[in-house]
């Protein structure tokens, strides 16, 4: 039977025929993605808030040449790939039943001189979160990754573990439902927030946070 995660009118448009494969064309260099929306799940298609963050990271207006960032809930990992294209050390996550696909799309796109700068490691919201460094990443990156409640207090506590004062992270969101609005504004409690692009034709958005400054104890 075909894994229906959710709604269909979330199926993102790219990927509506099923596609089997699809190609991408980001710093400057083709990316071919396997896709798999039947038996792969939400993970397994690349979703309009990937492509949108993409092209926002090609804009340059975020530095990533050699800097270190995470990616969450990559799915076919389109983001942390274009990512590690442009100059970044990147951490490719999500969580472990996604990774063998995710594996073989980093494989398959990072040039050989540029695999060493790519990692793919399973990170589930909220767990073993000890095996990534506190506040240890200048870029933490999201794509489509605000959209089940429950994981939200989860997805909030990976961020703050992952982000200090100097992280800045980007989730690419289309905004959905009015949980989603509660997330950014859950997110705001810690984290400065601002939206720095909008995709009209996609409906996407991209916020940029940073953490509050902690006030020194008296
Ligand atoms: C809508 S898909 C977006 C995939 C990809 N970022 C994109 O935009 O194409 C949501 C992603 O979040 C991941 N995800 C959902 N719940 C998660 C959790 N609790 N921990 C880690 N990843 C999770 C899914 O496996 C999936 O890859």
């Amino acid at each position: 039977m075909a894994l229906v995660p959710y709604d269909e009118n979330l199926l993102p448009s790219l990927v509506k025929l099923h596609a089997a494969s699809s190609d991408f064309r980001f710093a400057e260099r083709s990316i071919r993605l396997a896709q798999d929306w039947r038996g792969g799940g939400v993970a397994a298609v690349v979703w309009d808030a990937a492509v949108v963050m993409c092209m926002y990271l090609e804009l340059g207006h975020v530095n990533l040449k050699n800097r270190t960032a995470i990616e969450l809930g990559a799915g076919t990992g389109l983001v942390g790939i274009v990512a590690a294209l442009l100059g970044a050390d990147v951490t490719i996550t999500d969580r472990s039943l996604a990774l063998k696909f995710l594996e073989a799309n980093v494989k398959e796109n990072i040039p050989s001189d540029l695999q060493g700068a790519v990692r793919v490691s399973e990170l589930t919201w909220g767990e073993s979160l000890e095996r990534y460094a506190s506040g240890g990443y200048d870029l933490v990156l999201g794509a489509d990754i605000v959209y089940l409640e429950e994981t939200f207090p989860a997805l909030l506590r990976t961020l703050d573990h992952l982000s200090s004062e100097n992280t800045e992270v980007l989730l690419a969101c289309r905004i959905r439902y009015e949980r989603d609005e509660r997330f950014l504004s859950m997110l705001g409690n810690r984290f400065s927030v601002q939206e720095v692009y909008y995709d009209s034709e996609r409906d996407v958005h991209i916020y940029s946070a940073v953490k509050k400054k902690t006030k020194p104890e008296l």
